[in-house]
């Protein structure tokens, strides 16, 4: 007789798109992808509006997800019109916070008070201090905690960093170099949730994540770097009519390493599709391929002598993975792995690893003179 997996039951709060993409990947047969030991069902899902929490669950969940339909657990998924209900809901054990950047902390916050564990979409809060609270809350209650990167767990994230961290592919890293853009600029209304300052838009905080991931994955966590912190961190912003960031590029330094990492993102020019990572060692270069955010294959170039300048490569290699759906699943099996094993938070995606970047974030916006609006952030960054 095969073992039951475990199952996640999770409540989702907002019934915006990557809620409905969450809700669908949940919902693909978890041995799809290798998965045997964990699945995951829908107990509820949130609406400020009732009608569109019943729509979202006709659309895009009528039977549950995966556990449901296996007859793993035997409830359905409910409709509630406020996000407090989906938290209060009994058979709700882990709560996916999918609203916009501006609610993330108090929707967060909302779950751990009502003692639901809580997976909450990045970023994770709009500063240090809203997330330093919501740690406090979570290590005071034992909850399990967790910004959701989902990039951490694409398997092609993981190819690249054994590439780079374990076999050696490129020799002693150099410097990388990371993209993620969307040409939302005089194609949105300024009203759009990344160009309004009302609900704390602009490119850092929201695509900002995820050059920042590849750095935190390929630098910060190379073997050799010993976890240590970047030693420095430079930042250009170029802001919007409106006061959010338009266009902001950073970059970190890591000596252990001798290396430097170059992100750049920008709500000016379209998702790059190829090469929006670069990753140069003293051996040869990857180049990721994909959303940076999502990535779907990587090419490795090889120099044929390494020693000499402007040297010479052997052909291509290249490396594809097609992604079922959108891919959100890995890093919801992750968590319910956590949930499983009793863990308050997750080893590759830790909680103090979101407290770093946050802070980051939140020294590039200080630089830049991006300031939210009055009353946005909820607990202040010092
Ligand atoms: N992991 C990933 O790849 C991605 C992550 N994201 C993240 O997910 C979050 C949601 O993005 P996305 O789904 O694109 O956004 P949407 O606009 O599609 O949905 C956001 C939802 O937030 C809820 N909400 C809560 N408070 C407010 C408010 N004051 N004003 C408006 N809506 C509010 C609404 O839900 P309701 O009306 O049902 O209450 C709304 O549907 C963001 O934090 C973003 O950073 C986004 C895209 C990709
Ligand atoms: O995380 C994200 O990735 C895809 C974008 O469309 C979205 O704005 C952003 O939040």
């Amino acid at each position: 007789m095969t073992a039951q997996p475990f199952v996640a039951q999770w409540g989702i709060l907002g019934c915006g798109w990557i809620s409905s993409e969450f809700a669908k990947d949940i919902s693909f047969p978890t041995t799809s992808r290798g998965t045997t030991d964990v699945s995951h069902a829908i107990a509820a899902v949130g609406s400020r509006s009732l009608p569109k929490a019943e729509e979202f669950i006709k659309k895009w969940c009528p039977d549950g997800a995966i556990a449901q339909k296996e007859g793993h657990v035997k409830f359905a998924p409910k409709a509630y019109g406020s996000y407090k209900e989906v938290v209060d809901d009994p058979n709700v054990n882990i709560v996916y916070v999918g609203t916009m950047n501006i609610a993330h902390y108090e929707d967060a916050k909302l779950a751990l008070e009502g003692n639901k564990h809580c997976l909450v979409e990045k970023p994770a809060s709009l500063n240090a201090a809203e997330w330093n609270h919501l740690v406090s809350i979570a290590r005071a209650k034992k909850l399990f905690l967790m910004e959701g990167v989902w990039t951490r767990f694409n398997p092609m994230m993981l190819a690249v960093q054994k590439a780079v961290h374990e076999d050696d592919v490129i020799g002693e890293i150099r410097c990388m170099y990371s993209d993620h853009s969307m040409d939302v600029y005089k194609k949105r209304p300024d009203t759009d949730r990344l160009l309004s300052a009302e609900l704390a838009g602009g490119c850092l905080l929201d695509i900002g994540p995820y050059p920042m991931v590849w750095t935190m994955m390929i630098l910060y966590r190379h073997p050799k770097n010993q976890r240590t912190p970047a030693e420095k961190l430079g930042s250009t912003m170029m802001k919007y009519h409106t006061g959010v960031d338009l266009a902001t590029g950073f970059t970190m330094t890591f000596p252990k390493l001798n290396a430097i990492a170059y992100c750049t993102t920008n709500l000016l020019s379209c998702v790059q599709q190829k090469q929006n990572t670069r990753i140069v060692g003293s051996k040869g270069e990857i180049l990721v391929h994909g959303y940076t955010s999502r990535p779907t294959g990587y090419t490795i170039r090889r120099f044929i002598d390494p020693e000499s300048e402007g040297a010479k490569c052997h052909p291509d290699e290249e490396v594809k993975h097609d992604i079922q759906g959108f891919g959100l699943y890995w890093e919801a099996d992750e968590v319910a792995r956590c949930l499983r094993d009793g863990k308050t938070e997750c080893e590759r995606m830790p909680l103090e690893e979101t407290t770093m970047t946050m802070k980051y974030f939140d020294q590039i916006r200080k630089e830049g003179g991006y300031e939210f609006l009055p009353g946005l952030e909820k607990v202040k960054s010092e």
